[in-house]
């Protein structure tokens, strides 16, 4: 039995992993009293006797959460965008590569992707890596989020009863491109350049689509969306959460539309690959509290943990 605190554990993500660890078999977690949720006194002692510690906090708090860990025994997975990019900290995407795993199995410091961040490195990473796309392509990425990635503040703005009129419709953010996900995304892609990223926040709780147009004649040579579907399909092989559509209809509804909640409560992500020969179109869903978030971090515990990789997710 291993002990898991999670600091932030009143907040979205934090709540998330707890109600993912209260149904796992392998791990005893560490309740902090909600008014002393923000105490650095008792979350200092719960760190330290803890096996395993998930920050689930805004940035600064993480970084400063990381130094309240005296013992070099416990293990730390944060959620947060602090250490992202950070060489010291393994990236918590399993399916990057073929040592990603075992990077993250001896690993002490695993930092978890971002919502969008995973949705866009899923879909680019390999063909980057494969040689399709160059890494001087000027990446565009379109990314429809449900409000629940904005944290409780937002959360709660959406859900208010006498809220801003502005909340019915579908809002564009981050337009200056400056995201604080352009760099993890241009790393883990292996991108020459930061994509630009389009994200539009919506009025439903999750699910996240991200839409990655590639034009055939930028490309290194000419390739079929048949080619690419195929391509993906091979790389992730045997992955037990990342699936891509074996054609251009499967995973759509009836009459063609696109259902940008069907992986909410998973921990799947759905790879698409649609177009004609000129224009092809990437496109991957999950559930940014899931894939995207909370569902990655627990993916990445068990990992680090050595046990099924597949304990208490879907
Ligand atoms: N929501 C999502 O889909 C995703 C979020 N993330 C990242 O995960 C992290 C957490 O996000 P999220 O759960 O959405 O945020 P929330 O705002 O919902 O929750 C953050 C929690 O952290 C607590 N907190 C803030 N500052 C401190 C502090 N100094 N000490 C202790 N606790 C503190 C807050 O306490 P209080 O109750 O007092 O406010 C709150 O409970 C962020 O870095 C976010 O960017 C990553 C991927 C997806
Ligand atoms: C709707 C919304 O605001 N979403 C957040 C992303 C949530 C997430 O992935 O968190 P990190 O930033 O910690 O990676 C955003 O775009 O910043």
């Amino acid at each position: 039995m291993y002990c898991v605190y999670v600091d932030g554990q009143y907040g979205t993500t934090g709540l998330k992993i707890k109600d993912y660890l209260s149904k796992h078999q392998n791990v005893q977690i560490l309740t902090i009293d909600y008014e002393k949720r923000r105490d650095p006194e008792t979350r200092k002692k719960y760190m330290n006797e803890a096996d395993i510690v998930f920050l689930c906090l805004p940035d600064q708090a993480a970084k400063e959460a990381v130094k309240l860990i005296e013992n070099s025994e416990t293990r730390i997975i944060d959620a947060s965008s602090a250490h992202r990019i950070d060489d010291d900290w393994a990236y918590g995407i399993p399916e990057l590569g073929p040592t990603q795993r075992d990077r993250i199995k001896n690993s002490k410091r695993v930092s978890v992707p971002g919502c969008h961040a995973t949705a866009a490195i899923l879909a680019l990473s390999p063909l980057v890596k494969g040689g399709i796309v160059p890494k001087n392509y000027p990446a565009a990425i379109f990314s429809v989020t449900g409000y629940s990635g904005g944290g409780k503040d937002v959360i709660a703005k959406y859900e208010s009863g006498n809220r801003d009129r502005h909340l019915d419709i579908p809002r564009h953010y981050a337009l200056s491109q400056n995201h604080k996900h352009l760099p993890e995304i241009q790393k883990y892609a292996g991108l020459d350049d930061k994509p630009m990223l389009i994200p539009v926040i919506c009025d439903y709780y999750k699910g996240l689509a991200v839409s990655i147009p590639l034009f055939s004649n930028k490309l290194a040579k000419d390739h079929s969306p048949e080619e690419i579907r195929h391509f993906l399909a091979n790389y992730y092989s045997g992955e037990p959460f990342v699936n891509v559509m074996p054609n251009e209809t499967e995973g759509f509804l009836e009459d063609g539309s696109f259902d940008i909640t069907a992986c909410n409560d998973t921990n799947r992500a759905e790879l698409f690959v649609l177009g004609n020969d000129d224009r092809i179109m990437l496109m991957t869903r999950l559930d940014n509290l899931g894939k995207g978030a909370s569902g990655a971090a627990i993916q990445c515990m068990n990992i680090m943990l050595e046990i099924p990789e597949q304990t208490g997710l879907v």
